[in-house]
């Protein structure tokens, strides 16, 4: 498969994950507030991940008009509603309160809007998607070694949710396809620690094909990386 050239992402440092976590929802919060003076509604797309709990928490501080903003998940697992291995799980527990509690969520793991309808509900396209990565180059829910996941990253199609499987459980996942990605305003990679530092610079040094690391498919286009030790 021919790759894209490969554009330098935007790298915003900090000196560890609590400055992070700060930096990254005033920088969140900044970018909604700036769309919601234009727009009548406005949406954030977030993974799940162990890294977004504390920026999550902050952000859920911020101060902005919070009923008009919608909170779609990237990606989910797909287990029953209410389970704590949802994505959804992490995001009410940490996101939806103090001032977010105001915020519309809207639910892949429910029967509406669920994945098919999700996007027609909210105001599209999201301003921000936040994003994580694994050790093994997987972001989003999209998997090295996966066809569903090559079919989700492949540049045509419409934008939507497609189904993959993780290579752990569980691993029946649905996550934005990269046509869907592709109209966001602005795509934020959070990664901590020198292990996935290197692994970035390994991307971007060596460009290896997409369907290895997933995540190339997203530095080889526009994106901001907020990253700490
Ligand atoms: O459902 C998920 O797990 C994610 O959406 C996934 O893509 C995540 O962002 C990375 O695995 C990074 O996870 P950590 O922050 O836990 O390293």
């Amino acid at each position: 498969m021919a790759m894209e050239p490969l554009v330098a992402p935007r790298w915003v440092e900090e000196t560890d994950s609590e400055a992070l976590a700060q930096r990254l929802a005033v920088h969140v919060a900044d970018r909604l507030r700036e769309a919601l003076a234009m727009q009548s509604g406005v949406t954030l797309a977030v993974s799940g991940g162990r890294s977004p709990a504390r920026f999550f928490e902050v952000l859920s501080e911020q101060e902005l008009d919070w009923e008009r903003v919608a909170v779609l998940p990237v990606d989910e697992r797909l287990v029953v509603p209410g389970s704590p291995q949802a994505n959804e799980a992490l995001i009410r527990e940490h996101l939806l309160r103090n001032r977010a509690s105001e915020a519309v969520f809207v639910s892949l793991l429910e029967s509406a809007p669920g994945p098919a309808e999700a996007l027609a509900r909210v105001h599209w396209p999201p301003v921000v998607a936040v994003l994580g990565m694994g050790l093994d180059g997987h972001t989003a829910s999209w998997f090295p070694g996966d066809d569903a996941s090559l079919v989700a990253m492949a540049p045509e199609g419409r934008p939507g949710y497609v189904e993959t499987v993780a290579l752990e459980a569980p691993r029946a996942r649905v996550s934005l396809n990269w046509p869907a990605l592709q109209e966001v305003g602005e795509r934020v990679l959070l990664v901590q620690g020198d292990d996935k530092r290197a692994l970035l610079k390994y991307i971007l040094e060596e460009k290896p094909d997409y369907a290895q690391y997933p995540v190339a498919r997203l530095v080889a286009e526009p994106l901001t990386v907020f990253w700490s030790p």
